[in-house]
């Protein structure tokens, strides 16, 4: 208990003081709370006619007011403290895991660490905000005022009080049986929990083919099974509990009855004041109410600390940015020396060495699957290489620290993620200090001011996630004027395969001559126009470079190359 204890200490990190300042709250809670007991105490003596020396009532009057107010007054207090520390310690959890996951290996967001993050990050920071500090606070703040409420028990008759001790003992041994045996039960919830969030997560990203192949009602199989699943383990989670709740509660009641008998025994045999008799009797069912708290809270502890876990190992995930260096190279070009790649196990590319000098074009060629993207993802450090080397200036990419590399280099992805934001702050990404008329320049550049400009709200106009609201075309211009203003002065460049009506193929073409200029461009290519202008073509084919050269020394020789020629020639020939 007392590890679980320090772990959410810990993890509270700089909350730690408005967590100290909630349990002395606590404790003066149950200071006051003690002050309804004396109310009664006085209530007891006014009755039996004891004098002494001032009317009982108006004194128990004033207890009841001072316990009452104070009550109020110290709750209020004790909740805000609760729910500043909530909130701060997990937000800052947060946002640690959020940039730590700048630095990871694109390879560690696999489906299943999908659902793991955002599990993570959403239903289990979610938990411990809710219920960390109040579990801390309960516990501790418990046993310190049943300790307290023990020794004046004590003081007051010591053979009560040895029965709250003995009670208290067992209702102790008791706890911590239940702590010891349902200690693996936690993980166990959450892993139910996380295998229902990917079941979501993969049924809200796949709803368009649900609804497609008309699988409405089968698409959700997983989910059923997912929650069925969660319902079985939290069931069984909670009938491993509930007779060790059961035996909690007995114990507590019995040790009141305990303290009632013995009161009356007491008071027959002459040992003890009627006053004391009475006040025993009535304060049975109070004196535990404390140490019943705490308890109660034990098993939630399990919880918290199953989920700080989970927290930690999240953040224990592979980061690339350990030795970097802040580089800025003199030159812009790339040098790709002998790399070897693979996803897992499945070797992808094979010894592929290349070189693209400052602010020349470099196309890709190649059949569907030879590893074009995998090329550029490994320029940008996506992925590390299993052998060999990729320079940027002459340095190993792997020398820079990740936010110098990505300083170098702009990419334009052919499907453009558009976040739920203005369409201003959506360009802004590629530079965040950019003002109103840099953004509007790039759009311009981009030849997307007209579009934005018929928006309702022109560039203050939000976007849907994922940039909904937007066609194909207007996505991709719209990233090329991030890239603009990013302005790196390297360029990765997937280009959109699907055909574009020759309107818009004007704009992008407009867009990409501007964002283009004087920089060094990788492109993985669809378009002929845009193949044949290159200074450089690469053609690579089951992972491995095949050919390389200009246009007219690729098109002169019979190979894939050609073969791609053609096929783009039958394809651009099928416009009308
Ligand atoms: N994240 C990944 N995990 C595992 N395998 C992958 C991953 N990304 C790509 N692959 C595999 O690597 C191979 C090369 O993929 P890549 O996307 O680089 O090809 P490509 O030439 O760009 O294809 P396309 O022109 O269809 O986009 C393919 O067999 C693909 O299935």
């Amino acid at each position: 208990m007392l590890n679980a204890l320090k772990k959410i200490g810990h993890f509270a990190g700089e909350e730690q003081g408005n967590i100290r300042k909630s349990i002395a709250v606590s404790f003066l809670f149950a200071i006051f709370y003690m002050f309804q007991i004396g109310a009664v105490y006085f209530v007891i003596l006014g009755m039996l006619g004891k004098d002494i020396g001032i009317n009982p009532a108006l004194l128990a009057l004033l207890f009841l007011l001072i316990s009452i107010f104070g009550r109020a007054l110290t709750n209020y207090f004790a909740q805000l403290e609760q729910t500043h520390a909530g909130y701060f310690m997990v937000a800052r959890q947060r946002l640690a895991v959020a940039n730590k996951m700048k630095t990871v290996p694109m390879g560690y967001f696999d489906e299943a660490n999908t659902g793991n993050i955002v599990g993570t990050l959403t239903t289990v920071l979610g938990d411990v905000e809710n219920t960390a500090p109040v579990v801390l606070i309960n516990i501790m703040g418990g046993f310190l005022n049943a300790f307290v409420f023990t020794l004046i028990t004590l003081i007051w008759d010591w053979r009560i009080g040895l029965i709250v001790i003995v009670g208290t003992l067992i209702y102790l041994w008791v706890t911590s049986a239940m702590e010891k045996k349902t200690a693996h039960l936690a993980p166990k919830r959450q892993e139910a929990q996380a295998e229902l969030v990917e079941a979501v997560l993969e049924q809200i990203k796949g709803m368009s083919i649900i609804k497609s192949f008309n699988l409405t009602g089968k698409g959700d199989k997983k989910v059923h099974a997912a929650i069925r699943r969660n319902k079985k383990t939290n069931l069984a989670i909670e009938k491993m509990f509930t007779p060790y709740n059961m035996a909690q509660d007995f114990v507590l009641k019995l040790f009141s009855i305990l303290i009632i008998v013995a009161a009356i025994y007491l008071y027959v045999q002459g040992t003890m004041l009627p006053e004391n008799a009475l006040m025993s009797v009535i304060i049975s069912f109070m004196i535990f109410a404390q140490i019943d708290s705490a308890g109660s809270s034990m098993a939630v502890l399990r919880v918290v600390s199953s989920s700080i876990d989970q927290v930690e190992n999240l953040k224990q995930m592979p980061v690339m940015d350990i030795h970097g260096e802040d580089i800025r190279p003199k030159k812009a070009s790339i040098k790709v020396a002998n790399i070897d790649f693979s996803y897992g196990s499945k070797e992808i590319l094979h010894d592929v060495s290349f070189t693209v000098p400052e602010k020349t074009t470099t196309a890709i060629v190649g059949p569907s699957g030879s590893g074009k993207t995998t090329v550029c993802n490994l320029i940008a450090r996506f992925w590390d290489v299993n052998a060999g080397s990729i320079k940027i200036g002459g340095h190993d990419i792997r020398d820079y620290t990740l936010t110098s590399l990505m300083d170098q280099i702009s990419m334009v992805f052919q499907s453009v993620y558009l976040f739920q934001d203005t369409i201003e702050n959506n360009i802004k990404f590629g530079n965040m200090n950019a003002t109103h008329e840099e953004v509007v320049q790039a759009a311009q550049k981009a030849a997307c001011h007209d579009f934005i400009m018929s928006l309702p709200e022109g560039y203050k106009t939000v976007i849907g996630e994922g940039g909904a609201s937007l066609s194909g075309g207007e996505k991709q211009r719209i990233s090329i004027a991030r890239a603009i203003l990013k302005d790196a002065p390297i360029i990765i460049f997937d280009e959109a395969t699907a055909n574009v009506d020759p309107e818009n193929e004007d704009k992008l073409q407009q867009a990409m001559n501007s964002l283009m200029k004087d920089k060094t461009i990788i492109m993985i290519a669809h378009r002929l126009k845009t193949v044949e202008n290159a200074d450089q073509i690469l053609v690579i084919d089951e992972g491995k470079v095949v050919a390389s050269g200009t246009h007219n020394e690729l098109a002169a020789k019979d190979g894939i190359y050609s073969r791609f020629l053609q096929a783009r020639k039958t394809a651009e020939s099928w416009k009308i």
